[in-house]
């Protein structure tokens, strides 16, 4: 039995298509996204559904970008729709804060993933506390999981669960790990917690490895793995949750989801409002290749637009200095050098 629904299944499978594909939709979820997003992953036996800015609680800003609705507008019509799921939201210190997790909770979510880059779990202590005295269950995120080795990680997953996280998470946040990257991840975490807490993992797919890696995953030890319907998510996608359901599936792994209904709910209900389908394109691919945060992608392409200068290669001076979450602003800069070098060599040519 799953300790978190009693439903039996050997993975849980959660779905983040209405945050993580907020980045893909630029943040302009309707309510009636949400409403009919969540009514049809509410049949499929998908248990935990993530609703929430792409950044998370407090996301709506200059710096990430505006919602079109409040988020917690959308988290209540998530609340009031699901009958048999639980709604989580996001939560990165420092951009939300404690006062933003209780609002949630009074919302009715029943769970909180807390982010933090995966050098920095300490910043997250506080709010794990805050959260279990909220009653509401508890998710670690150790975001651009890539940039430390396995040891490091588990000793920042460590610093979560010390602090009330239930499950810790290796977020391929870049889209970067490949095959036994990810693996040797979970397997460092499942090992430091031993019974103490889960393991998770939510992939990327700029390389193509989502589904793979998570499947690996799985065979490290993980028991939680997210995904979005049809990918919806930052850079080229998240593993899609209706592929994950018929591979576990094909695998003979129990999910306790409904492969069909999921992708039911992809093609019927998200494909169609979906207004950039997530692609393995160009800029996306130097990504994963180079190692830059997922959620850049739009942020890369508006500023590739607006100086007139190749979004591929904004990414690709991203990764090479090792930008992390918070630092969108630094985009612009790149964007500005570029044109800068360019304008400099028709100058000087
Ligand atoms: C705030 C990020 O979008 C969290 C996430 O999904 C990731 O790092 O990947
Ligand atoms: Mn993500």
């Amino acid at each position: 039995m799953n300790q978190w629904d009693g439903i039996d299944r050997e993975v849980r499978i959660v779905d983040t298509t209405l945050r993580d594909g907020s980045h893909a939709m630029a943040h302009q979820f309707t309510e009636e996204n949400v409403r009919n997003t969540v009514a049809a992953l509410d049949q499929t036996g998908v248990s935990l559904i993530e609703v929430c800015h792409g950044d998370g609680l407090g996301g709506s800003t200059f710096n990430y970008g505006f919602s079109l609705v409040d988020e917690r507008k959308l988290i209540s019509t998530a609340v009031e729709t699901a009958h048999n799921a639980k709604i989580a939201v996001l939560l990165l210190p420092g951009l939300g804060t404690v006062a933003d997790l209780r609002g949630a909770a009074d919302l009715g979510a029943g769970a909180v993933r807390i982010a933090t880059h995966c050098t920095e779990a300490d910043v997250s202590v506080q709010h794990f506390s805050a959260a279990r005295e909220l009653g509401l269950e508890t998710v670690g995120f150790l975001m651009l999981s890539h940039m430390v080795t396995p040891e490091q990680l588990a000793k920042q997953g460590r610093i979560m669960v010390d602090a009330g996280c239930q499950c810790v998470y290796v977020v391929d946040s870049a889209g970067a790990l490949i095959l036994e990257d990810a693996a040797e991840r979970v397997a460092a975490l499942v090992a430091e917690f031993g019974g103490d807490a889960q393991v998770g993992y939510h992939g990327h797919q700029n390389l193509s490895f989502g589904v793979a890696n998570s499947v690996l995953a799985y065979r490290a030890g993980a028991r939680q793995i997210d995904g979005s319907l049809v990918a919806l998510g930052a850079g080229a996608g998240n593993s899609p949750t209706e592929v994950l359901a018929a591979t576990f599936e094909r695998l003979g792994i129990r999910t306790g989801v409904d492969k069909d209904a999921l992708m039911a709910a992809a093609e019927d209900v998200v494909k169609p409002f979906i207004t950039r389908l997530p692609v393995m394109d160009r800029s996306s691919i130097v990504q994963g290749y180079a190692g830059v945060y997922s959620s850049f992608l739009l942020h890369a392409e508006r500023a590739a637009e607006r100086y007139g200068v190749p979004a591929h290669e904004i990414l690709y001076r991203c990764g090479e200095r090792g930008y992390v979450g918070g630092q969108e602003d630094m985009i612009i800069s790149i964007a500005l050098e570029i044109q800068a070098e360019r304008d400099a060599a028709v100058l000087g040519a």
